[in-house]
């Protein structure tokens, strides 16, 4: 199997909390358009070199960028500044587990001043890696969310519910596996994971179960680029629909570490 080793890019929006209260507070739903139509960009500038991004906090974003140079990175800086009121900085690395990776992104950007420093913009900083190294991506998905939830119950008892179960998984994954997860929308989670092994899926699943009385399954993906892995990950949650399984792994991902 392809050595894991995750590339992590941390895309953060350069001194915007000044930006928003100058000369006066902006108009919030001014500022979640501009946040929504931002990340909308990115998911479609860094897809296009096969990678993800995810929106977690919108002014702070972490990609997932295998295979992305420093070159590609400065297009995607470059089309930010030339389409929006702000820029971007952009800092980048590689590590053994995505949170290693996001570690030393963010260290990377600290190093070069403060979010809120006016003198700090569109840094790019960071060594993408040299050789190919392979990404694990797991598809979480509710069991049943539908007919369970969104078909019962009010919708914000739902979206608790969904969320009890998104914060379970994501400190479970991120404190036994240096696991980052994004919560991607409906009822639906992605973890970048590294080289995890059916046995480890299955204890988060059982995990999330006991502490968020959630049940979910998960479909697992492993490829050189986010987006490959992704999508092997998706067809592998497919077939935990086709066979009433809650956990598939891609072929490759059998030898992985627990
Ligand atoms: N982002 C994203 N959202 C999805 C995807 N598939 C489904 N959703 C969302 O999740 C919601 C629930 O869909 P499903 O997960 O297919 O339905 P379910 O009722 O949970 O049924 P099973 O997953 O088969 O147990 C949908 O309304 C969508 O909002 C996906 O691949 N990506």
């Amino acid at each position: 199997m392809t050595r894991t080793e995750t590339q992590v890019t941390l895309i953060q929006i350069d001194n915007y909390g000044p930006w928003t209260v100058a000369p006066s507070p902006k108009r919030e739903p001014d500022l979640q358009t501009l946040q929504s139509r931002l990340y909308a960009d990115l998911s479609q500038l860094v897809a296009h070199h096969d990678g993800y991004v995810f929106f977690t906090r919108f002014d702070n974003m972490i990609a997932v960028t295998n295979g992305i140079d420093l070159a590609g990175h400065r297009r995607i800086q470059d089309a930010v500044s030339n389409r929006y009121p702000v820029t971007v900085s952009l800092g980048v690395a590689t590590g053994a587990s995505p949170r290693e990776a996001v570690g030393e992104a963010t260290a990377n950007l600290q190093a070069a001043g403060s979010a809120q420093d006016g003198e700090r913009t569109e840094i790019l900083r960071g060594d993408p890696l040299c050789e190919e190294g392979a990404v694990q991506i797991a598809h979480f998905d509710v069991n049943d969310a539908t007919s369970q939830y969104t078909d019962e119950l009010n919708a914000f008892e739902v979206f608790r519910h969904i969320d009890r179960g998104y914060s379970a998984l994501l400190e479970y994954m991120y404190d036994a596996h240096d696991s980052l997860s994004f919560f991607i929308g409906g009822d639906n989670v992605i973890s970048v994971t590294a080289g995890l092994d059916r046995p480890a899926f299955d204890a988060a699943i059982d995990h999330v179960e006991e502490t968020a009385g959630i049940e979910l399954k998960v479909g697992v993906g492993h490829d050189l680029r986010a987006g490959d892995a992704g999508m092997a990950a998706k067809e592998a949650l497919e077939r935990c629909r086709e066979r009433g399984t809650r956990v598939e792994v891609g072929a490759s991902e059998s030898a992985g570490r627990a």
